[in-house]
């Protein structure tokens, strides 16, 4: 092949030029060399383009986690808030309307933890339930069938609720375990109560991810990694606002090494976790199935939940036109919810109302 073969004919250049407005050849560059260019270019624009791709993946989370965790609502939004309220009514001032749906159905409730049964705290070590609110739990579980559904890991969700005769559905229901009070299992071998763990493999993974994300994020000043046994909470709520990226690109780091964990988010929280089809709303049909109720029509599941996670519940609750969905929240949030509670204070009194409801209905069996 000649010199005069390898040139950049017109025709060549115009086309790439049409391909590639911003590149701009050497007139007498030959073809190879031409090519070496373009790939350059290509390169440096793939290059750009996967950063642009990560940058705007960590820009995402962040997002979303300031949308699970809004603060309040300014007074231009106050309308806004209005009509949400409208969609999604006080299930304390529609409580009749609520129980009126549940007549002469087994009312079964699933409870999150964080949010929904304590107060949001900067130092999640220290996320404890009220005494009343605990009494309130007994009383509700006395009554009703009840689980709590939590992204925490079991153990440390049974030392904060302290009720044995509650079914956990811990790891964001990835370690499901049923009543161990009044049960024979107790004082044998508290495992056997074990019902389901559906990601036991991903343990020695989970473990390893821990201990590489609290080495990565320990320069970042406020920033706590917790073990949550079969999923890891990266927590952003004592970070200054300005190192959020950064620390999210480090999280980001090191999930690409593990292409069978996934990331969610929550309030100010990026939760890590197997890619496994489970989450809270397969957690609620797995214990509905456990009580006997896969196809049952006489059941009416009360879900109360706070965070993004909670909605996978509440979409199953819609899809299957049974029960009710509680959003505790003071503020608009899109949600699959029917209902809203404010906060943990009218959670606990619309559970105590319920607990009222069911004695007086004990006393007069035809209101129930
Ligand atoms: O499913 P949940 O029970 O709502 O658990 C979700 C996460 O809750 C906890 O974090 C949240 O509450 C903390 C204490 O109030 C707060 O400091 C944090 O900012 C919240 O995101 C828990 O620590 C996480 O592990 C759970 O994943």
């Amino acid at each position: 092949m000649t010199k005069q073969n390898n040139a950049v004919t017109p025709e060549f250049k115009s086309c790439i030029n049409n391909l590639i407005s911003t590149v701009v050849l050497p007139s007498a560059a030959t073809v190879p060399e031409s090519m070496a260019l373009i790939n350059g270019f290509l390169g440096f624009s793939r290059k750009n383009f996967t950063k642009r791709l990560e940058e705007s993946k960590v820009n995402a989370w962040i997002d979303s986690m300031r949308a699970a965790s809004p603060t309040r609502v300014k007074s231009s939004e106050n309308q806004e808030k209005c009509s949400w309220i409208l969609y999604h009514p006080s299930a304390l001032k529609l409580f009749d309307q609520i129980l009126y749906s549940a007549k002469r159905k087994q009312i079964v409730f699933f409870l999150d933890y964080d949010g929904t049964l304590s107060p949001i705290v900067a130092d999640p070590e220290k996320a404890f339930m009220t005494r009343k609110m605990r009494a309130t739990l007994k009383d509700i579980a006395r009554n009703f069938p009840t689980a709590i559904v939590t992204g925490r890991c079991r153990e440390k969700v049974f030392n904060f609720v302290k009720l044995a005769e509650l079914y956990y559905a811990a790891s964001h229901g990835m370690d499901i375990m049923g009543p161990t009070k009044n049960r024979s299992a107790e004082k044998s071998n508290v495992n056997k109560a074990v019902l389901f763990q559906p990601a036991s493999q991903y343990l020695p993974m989970i473990d390893e991810v821990y201990k590489i994300l609290l080495e990565k994020t320990k320069s970042v000043s406020g920033a706590k990694v917790e073990n949550n046994k079969f999923c890891l909470s990266v927590h952003f709520r004592c970070v200054d606002e300005k190192s959020w990226a950064p620390l999210a690109e480090k999280v980001r780091l090191v999930l690409n090494e593990y292409p069978k964990l996934k990331l969610t988010q929550g309030r100010k929280v990026l939760e890590i976790r197997p890619t496994i089809k489970w989450d809270k709303g397969k957690a609620l049909e797995f214990l509905l199935e456990s009580l006997g109720y896969k196809n049952s029509n006489d059941v009416f599941p009360i879900y109360i939940g706070d965070d993004r996670t909670d909605e996978d519940a509440f979409k199953v609750l819609r899809r299957r036109g049974q029960g009710v969905g509680i959003l505790v929240s003071s503020v608009p949030k899109e949600t699959d919810a029917s209902y809203t509670l404010q906060d943990p204070s009218e959670v606990e009194h619309f559970l105590r109302r319920l607990v009222e409801w069911k004695r007086s209905s004990i006393v007069n069996p035809t209101s129930a």
